[in-house]
Formats: structure tokens, C-alpha cells, sequence
């Protein structure tokens, strides 16, 4: 199987080695996302900020993202292996703000690969079920990893997904919003099923980045930041490229090496043992 990558205004060819079944699954997985998130920084926008959907398994996560790129209830919504991608253009305050959207895995077992694709966010939407006491008082433990390896300034929305099954409540108004204030996080309670108040999450933590970037509170500028100006984000450098090894040819280093140069890691179980992929996010 040969791949075709630009790479610095050359073309590449990278071949993969033959992978099983499962394996190669997942890396044409990854390419779709891949192809996906190149095409979408090709459009016209002042800003892009990359956000994060962060929280436990089960509270809505996809959906939400879903609700807000396709204004509709994702049926049937599986666990998410790894990260899935998405992204919209918004008007937020007379300005074109492209949202790149990373929905990550909330369970355990996936830890390692979301939290590498936390550095450079410049917003959050973290998640926990209304109806699930459990996905609430592992608020702490997200809101930390947030904190330390996305940006100590990044934006955070507390969503207590789940607002239509509010007869089976575990999780007061009240009580979160008291959690939120101290923890200095914006919040909302959302439904990814009616739609109530998704919109309003993104936007809410879109402006206050904004907001931050007008103030000069936030630099754009700044590696790190999460946000590229339109001129900078469509240059060749923000294009995101895929890069392949087998761990036999090129272990461990390798995924040092790439972070920090800003790249990101991603890998799951079945390539854990055997390969890395690199996928460079433009951040
Ligand atoms: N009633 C109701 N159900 C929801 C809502 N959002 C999601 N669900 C359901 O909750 C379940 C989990 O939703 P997902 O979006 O897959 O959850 P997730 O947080 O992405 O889960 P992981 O990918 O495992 O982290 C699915 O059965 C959804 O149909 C909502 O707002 N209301």
C-alpha cells in the first residue's frame, strides 16, 4: 500500500509495511480524518481555534459535536476509539472563527491517545451526564489534565449533558454551577438530543477566546495557543501530514522527537505493539 503525502511543498511517497486486518483499519481511519481536516483548513476564516470535547464515557460527547456540525441527534452513537474530528465556521462577534473540534474518547482504556491531543487547545467543552453522578465527580480529574497539558488559560464550558432526562436527574443545577464557579469554568446544561443549548456552548466558549484575543489577554500568536490567524493557517506548515513508522524500524524516541516539536501521537491498542502514527494537527 503507498500513500501520497505533500510534505513541505514536496510530494512523498510513503509506503506502509503489510499490516493485519484490524491495523489497517485504523490507519485508513485515521487518512479519512486526516483528509478531512486538510480540506476544512483550506476554507476562508479570520481565526481557528481548536477545541476539545473532554469528559467520561457515555455523557454525549460525539453527539454534541454531531448536533453541532449536522444539527441533528446522532442515532446509534458507539464509543469513539481514539478521536474523532470535526469542524464549522461560526460568526462570533462580526468575525469568521473556524472551530476545529477534536471529540475524544472518554474511556479509561483510552487515556494515553486522547491525552495527546490535548497541547494547543484553546477551548474545551468539558462533559458530564446529568443522570450519571459517576461522570460528575470525574469532573476534578479531567479539568486537571485539561489544565496541565493543554494550557493553564485555556476556555473551559462545564456541559451537563442529558438536560431531557431531567426525571432522572443525579446531578442538580445548583450544585454544578456552584462546581463551575469555583473551578472558574463557564456552564451550561445541554441536550445533544433536542439540540437545547449545544449551539450556545461552542459560541459561548468561541467568544470568550475571542474576547481574550481583542483584550490582548491572549496572544494568537504564541506557540501554543490553540489559535492560528487565517494567513498562518492556511500556509503549508498548518497543513496536517501523516507520518508512519513501524516501532521495529523506530521506537520509543520517536514519539518524543514529534511532540516536542508540536506534533501529535496517535495510536490504540491494536497498533500499540507494533507502530506509531504521527499526525501533525497544525498546531
Ligand atoms: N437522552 C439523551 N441521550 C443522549 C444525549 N446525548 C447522548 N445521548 C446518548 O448517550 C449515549 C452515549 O453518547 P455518545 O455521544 O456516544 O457518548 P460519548 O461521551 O461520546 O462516549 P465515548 O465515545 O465512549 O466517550 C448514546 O446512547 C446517546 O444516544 C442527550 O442529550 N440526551
Amino acid at each position: 500500500m503507498r500513500r501520497k503525502l505533500r510534505r513541505k511543498g514536496r510530494d512523498r511517497h510513503v509506503g506502509l509495511p503489510s499490516l493485519p486486518a484490524a491495523e489497517l483499519t485504523w490507519v485508513k481511519k485515521l487518512s479519512v480524518v486526516l483528509n478531512r481536516l486538510g480540506e476544512t483548513m483550506s476554507e476562508t476564516y479570520d481565526f481557528l481555534f481548536k477545541f476539545l470535547v473532554i469528559g467520561s464515557a457515555g455523557t454525549g460527547k460525539s453527539c454534541l459535536l454531531h448536533q453541532f456540525i449536522e444539527n441533528k441527534f446522532k442515532q446509534d452513537s458507539n464509543h469513539t476509539i481514539g478521536v474523532e474530528f470535526g469542524s464549522r465556521v461560526v460568526n462570533v462577534g462580526g468575525k469568521s472563527v473556524k472551530l476545529q473540534i477534536w471529540d475524544t474518547a472518554g474511556q479509561e482504556r483510552f487515556r494515553s491517545v486522547t491525552r495527546s491531543y490535548y497541547r494547543g487547545a484553546a477551548g474545551a467543552l468539558l462533559v458530564y451526564d446529568i443522570t450519571s453522578r459517576e461522570t460528575y465527580n470525574a469532573l476534578t480529574n479531567w479539568l486537571t489534565d485539561a489544565r496541565t497539558l493543554a494550557s493553564p488559560n485555556i476556555a473551559i464550558i462545564l456541559c451537563g449533558n442529558k438536560k431531557d432526562l431531567d426525571a432522572d436527574r443525579e446531578v442538580t443545577f445548583l450544585e454544578a454551577s456552584r462546581f463551575a464557579q469555583e473551578s472558574e469554568l463557564m456552564f451550561l446544561e445541554t441536550s445533544a438530543l433536542s439540540g437545547e443549548n449545544v449551539e450556545e456552548a461552542f459560541l459561548k466558549c468561541a467568544r470568550t477566546i475571542l474576547n481574550k484575543i481583542e483584550s490582548g489577554e491572549l496572544d494568537p500568536e504564541r506557540m501554543g495557543s490553540g489559535i492560528q490567524l487565517a494567513a498562518e493557517a492556511s500556509s503549508r506548515s498548518a497543513v496536517p501530514r501523516l507520518v508512519w513508522t513501524s516501532v521495529k524500524e523506530h521506537p520509543q524516541p520517536l514519539y518524543s522527537e514529534f511532540q516536542d516539536s508540536g506534533l501529535c501521537c496517535f495510536s490504540n491498542e491494536p497498533l500499540h505493539n507494533y507502530s506509531t502514527l504521527v499526525l501533525n494537527t497544525g498546531f
